[in-house]
């Protein structure tokens, strides 16, 4: 780790354990962006309307989502609520949407990763599918349940990767092997919004904004799982860390 690190904010999960309300994140993100992308993670309470969102982003280098077994409440891309939709986390909902908005408009380099991607969908007009398991044509893109992380995580499935896009200048490949842990896939894509990868079954796997002054991706799989060891993960994340260290010395830090 540089002895300035670059900051990168990483939203917190909601979640009620041990008698307390916890705001917290996944390890393997963390150690992602600590051994890989070399930055220090400041993950960021799910309590926005205690702070000011602006006055946050001035003061980072970049903006990552995790992942989460919770589901954006669907009252954020007008579908009506449903079990099959749960369980939520509404303050997560609010602190991302801001965030992912104000990271966008101010130009920090945004990395967005399987909720992650799918609030960046919502964030900017899209909507999600749910169970897309039982949808007539789709594979499962579900972890085998009650398994080590190591097996959830073993699973994988070939994706396309957009020629001429911005994950193929990353990855250097037209196909590449990715994990997958999810239920839920963006369903209308947001404008604004371009397809970098899909999978066999038309699942749209990552996206980048278009136009966007830096590097802003998301991806519905886990590169965060495999950083250290599988050289597309370690490539997404290295180029989040250079973008964010480019943003960083484009405002002389
Ligand atoms: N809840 C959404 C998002 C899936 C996701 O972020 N998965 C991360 C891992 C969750 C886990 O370990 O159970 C969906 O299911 O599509």
């Amino acid at each position: 780790m540089p002895a300035a690190p670059i900051l990168v904010a990483v939203p917190a999960d909601v979640r009620d354990f041990d008698n307390y309300r916890w705001h917290a994140t996944p390890d393997t993100y963390l150690k992602a962006l600590t051994r890989v992308a070399e930055a220090l993670p400041i993950i960021v309470p799910a309590l926005s309307n205690e702070f000011e969102i602006a006055v946050l982003l001035d003061r980072v280098d970049g903006l990552m989502l995790t992942g989460s077994a919770s589901n954006v409440h669907p009252d954020r891309y007008g579908v009506p609520p449903s079990q099959a939709h749960e369980p939520f986390d509404p303050d997560r909902d609010r602190l991302t949407e801001a965030l992912i908005r104000g990271a966008i408009g101010k130009g920090v380099p945004l990395l967005c990763i399987c909720r992650g991607h799918q609030e960046l969908n919502v964030a900017l007009g899209g909507t999600l599918a749910t169970e897309i398991q039982e949808i007539e044509g789709r594979m499962d893109h579900r972890a085998m349940p009650n398994k080590e992380q190591r097996e959830r995580f073993a699973i994988r499935h070939p994706v396309s990767v957009t020629p001429g896009g911005m994950l193929a200048g990353i990855v250097g490949a037209h196909e590449i092997e990715v994990n997958s842990v999810h239920r839920q896939a963006i369903d209308r894509l947001a404008e604004g919004l371009t397809v970098e990868a899909t999978a066999s079954d038309g699942t749209i796997e990552a996206v980048s904004v278009e136009g966007a002054r830096a590097f802003a991706l998301g991806v519905q799989w886990h590169p965060e799982y495999w950083a250290e060891t599988d050289a597309a993960s370690a490539a997404i994340f290295e180029a989040f860390g250079e973008a964010c260290r480019d943003y960083a010395a484009g405002r002389g830090r």
